[in-house]
């Protein structure tokens, strides 16, 4: 029987819409030969939606976003905008409003892949961060604004449901992969409130899973062990902020923001998921058509999981494999790098 897939594209900012653009074409290339078939709706948001209308994310246009099977973003923010207002107006009202409580963030050093540490062994880990609460949520407020007697405040926001549903998630993923390892990430010494929360919740849902080996680590010493032994990560169970701050250090160990990928899942699909790389618009390269689209490919590879075509979303990634292990060292352009992964996707 064909099947259908209701997609909705917000190609974003900056380097955004180049690197979706490639990341269409590999998630063509990986239907090609069957009968699902892919209706793209695009959006347009962003900086410049923004300027013309001062619109970040219109109410109408997220009903519409909710009735899309899932959701492939770009990138959102731009130099012209204050900072704060595309990311808080637009992609992190998207990660709340659709319950994207999961923002999954896998880490692999593909073969032939140069990282900057030089023996980093095995790497193949996943960042399970939460998506919904934390410092994120804009529980906050400044008082006497830029005077000497400032006071400025964001708070954690900490639910026992919120924890407990994403610390089960991880949970299942790490019983799910070979090594059956759990490190959670926080920082109880000092965050005692959020962080105690967090520790009681995994050690109790831990019970129900004895066969899943748990560790903790602060987080300051989880950025030393992603340098110093990265090998030793499974899977990551982590808050929304510290989980921002140690994927991007997880990239650059693990070939750099171009290749890093994410899923912002909602498990319950009570709304649709969205996949996007894990880099902003790079404003320093935009336009200039030499952005790295693989992180999009590996983003749509999630998609494709996430929609029940594991096979096809295997295909994506060992084409990203092979790529990486043919690059030369002769730069090549956003289109040549997507031109490529389409072609080795290709049955
Ligand atoms: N998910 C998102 O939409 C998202 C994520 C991070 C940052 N941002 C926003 O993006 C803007 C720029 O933020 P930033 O500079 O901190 O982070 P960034 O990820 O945009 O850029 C950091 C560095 O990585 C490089 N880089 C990023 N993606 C690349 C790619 N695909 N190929 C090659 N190089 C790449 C950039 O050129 C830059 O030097 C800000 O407005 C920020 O808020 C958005
Ligand atoms: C742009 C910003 C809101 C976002 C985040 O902090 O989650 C980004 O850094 C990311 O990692 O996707
Ligand atoms: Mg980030």
């Amino acid at each position: 029987m064909s099947r259908s897939i209701n997609l909705a594209v917000i190609p974003g900012d900056g380097i955004g819409p180049e690197v979706v653009t490639e990341g269409l074409k590999v998630l063509d290339a990986a239907l090609d030969g069957t009968d699902v078939k892919v209706d793209t709706t695009t959006y347009d948001l962003g900086a410049r939606r923004w300027h013309d209308t001062g619109e970040t994310l219109p109410d109408s246009t997220l009903v519409e976003l909710r009735e899309h099977d899932a959701i492939v973003l770009g990138a959102v923010g731009d130099p012209g905008v204050p900072s704060g207002v595309l990311e808080r107006g637009l992609l992190l009202r998207l990660r709340f409003e659709l319950d994207h409580y999961v923002n999954l963030r896998p880490s692999r050093l593909f073969p032939g892949v140069s990282s900057p540490l030089s023996e980093p062994g095995e790497v193949d880990f996943v960042v399970v961060r939460e998506g919904t609460e934390g410092p994120y949520v804009g529980n906050g407020g400044a008082l006497r604004v830029d005077t000497p007697h400032e006071v400025a405040n964001e708070v954690s926001v900490n639910t026992a449901f919120g924890v407990e549903r994403v610390v089960r998630d991880a949970f299942a993923r790490a019983q799910a992969r070979p090594r059956r390892k759990l490190t959670y990430v926080h920082k109880h010494n000092v965050l005692v409130h959020a962080g105690h929360l967090w520790r009681r919740t995994v050690e109790r849902v831990a019970q129900e899973y004895p066969d899943v080996a748990v560790d903790y680590l602060h987080v300051d010493a989880a950025t030393i062990f992603l340098v110093t032994d990265p090998a030793r990560f499974d899977v990551i169970v982590t808050d929304n902020l510290f989980g921002d701050i140690i994927t991007d250090l997880a990239a650059a160990i693990t070939g750099g923001i171009g290749l890093a990928a994410s899923g912002n899942v909602n498990p319950d699909r009570s709304a649709p998921s969205m996949f996007e790389p894990v880099h902003g618009s790079a404003p320093d390269i935009a336009g200039q058509g030499v952005a790295d689209p693989t992180a999009t490919a590996v983003s749509v590879a999630l998609l494709l999981d996430h929609l029940g075509l594991p096979e096809r979303s295997e295909r994506v990634l060992e084409a990203v494999g092979a790529d990486l292990g043919a690059r030369g060292s002769a730069p090549r352009s956003t289109s040549e790098v997507g031109d490529a992964l389409a072609a080795r996707v290709t049955p």
